[in-house]
């Protein structure tokens, strides 16, 4: 009896400590894990994509600007603590120097300044900033007499310095390992100058500065990763993962720039881009019949076929609840009619299964325009939805041209 309680209790422990798991976010408890399985992400940009380039360079720049105003403040004030310490033999380089480095901030700062979201541009900043420290450094190591170099108090931590200031930049990690090799050899080079190379002393130094680039780098890693958590999670639709409506206004811009940019570069004027706007038959019957996570499932099948049946340089979006957007670059409104075309069938052929594996009805009806590159953003997708309006009024499952779109 007592036994048999015992075993009940011991049961019931047990039940609610596995709901207990159940009840835990997927992601608590590996957030080791999910750190490193992130690693492809934050080794190098090679994974990434143009549009979370675009968002990268403007957090990058936003540091270079940062970091680049702070070493143009600090480093005229260093002249101060030099005039104070430095016999007046030594001060001459310095100041030699530190006039060049000076130069060499603003014209970093400046070119970072109208950089704008070009990233090659704004990582050469970064590593100037980064180089122009170490260059003065270096200068000041092969301009100064040798018996002169005990009077630099403070100089020895530049490298130390520039060290750190990697876990400032949301670098990748290749790009962080390079700058610090790079930072490791001016230690070097700065121990065969004054003398402390291989001894003790220099190898304790060495030792400290490998351990700081260590720490910079999990830095980096983990600074990266966040950035790609959140732009993901900021610009992404969790259930289908393709692009929200907000990125993909943002893409319309960015597109319509790109048109009035190009335009007159050659003979065949801008290049054209249509948009599809595609909203799924009587998904509301689908629901009813088949229940809300079914219909989940349907929307991301959906969203499945939709990539398979667009290139990759086409942008394909949730636009909102059953309602999709497709961006089609390269192609006129003709051209874009055919394709929904294509679309429209490869839906209707498309087997959707529910649990049981029966099939679910499922047709779409298209709305076509042309993008006009000086019209509003939100143009297009309202003349879109006016076609699409009309294509579910004509008997749905069809494709229908915008009216207004003019010839
Ligand atoms: N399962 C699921 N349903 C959604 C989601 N977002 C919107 N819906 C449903 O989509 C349905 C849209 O219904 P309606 O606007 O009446 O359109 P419809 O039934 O597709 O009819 P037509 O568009 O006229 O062909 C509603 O029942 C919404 O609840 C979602 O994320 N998941």
């Amino acid at each position: 009896m007592v036994f048999s309680k015992l075993k009940e209790a011991r049961n019931s422990e047990r039940r609610s400590r596995r709901l207990d798991l159940l009840a835990e976010p997927p992601e608590a408890g590996h957030e080791l894990f999910v750190g490193f399985s992130s690693l492809r992400d934050t080794l190098s940009s090679r994974h990434h994509s143009r549009d979370f380039a675009f968002a990268h360079a403007r957090y990058l720049r936003s540091r270079v600007l940062a970091l680049g105003i702070i070493f143009a403040i600090l480093s005229p004030l260093w002249i101060v603590v030099d005039a104070l310490v430095l016999p007046t033999a030594v001060l001459k380089y310095t100041l030699i120097g530190r006039v060049v480095l000076m130069l060499g901030l603003v014209a970093v700062l400046l070119l970072a300044l109208f950089s704008q979201e070009r990233i090659r541009r704004i990582r050469f900043c970064a590593g100037m900033l980064l180089a122009l420290p170490a260059a003065f450094y270096t200068l000041v190591l092969v301009m100064l007499p040798p018996g002169e170099l005990h009077n630099l108090v403070g100089y020895g931590f530049i490298p130390f310095l520039l060290v750190a200031s990697l876990s400032v930049f949301p670098f990748t990690l290749l790009e962080s390992l390079f700058a610090g090799i790079a930072l490791l050899a001016l230690q070097v080079f700065s121990q065969v100058v004054d003398g402390s190379w291989l001894t003790g002393h220099g190898a304790e130094a060495f030792w400290l500065l490998s351990s700081l680039l260590a720490v910079a780098m999990a830095a980096n890693h983990f600074q990266l990763s966040l950035l790609l958590r959140l732009y993901r999670q900021a610009t992404h639709d969790p259930l289908t993962g393709l692009f929200n409506r907000g990125a993909l206004e943002v893409h319309l811009a960015k597109i319509q720039a790109w048109q009035r940019d190009t335009e007159g570069l050659d003979s065949a004027g801008s290049v054209p881009c249509s948009l599809l706007m595609l909203d799924l038959d009587n998904f509301k019957q689908i629901n009813d019949t088949f229940g809300h996570s079914v219909g989940d499932g349907v929307l991301s099948q959906f969203a499945d076929v939709l990539i398979r049946q667009t290139r990759k340089h086409d942008c394909t979006a949730r636009y909102g609840g059953e309602e999709f957007v497709v961006l089609l670059l390269g192609s006129g409104q003709a051209r874009a009619m055919e394709i929904a075309e294509r679309i429209r069938f490869a839906v209707e052929a498309f087997e959707f299964l529910d649990r049981n594996r029966r099939r679910i009805p499922v047709t779409t009806s298209i709305g076509v325009t042309q993008l006009m590159q000086d019209e509003p953003a939100q143009e297009a997708p309202k003349r879109a939805d006016e076609a699409l309006y009309r294509a579910k009024h004509a008997g749905r499952n069809r494709v229908m041209p915008a009216e207004s779109f003019p010839a």
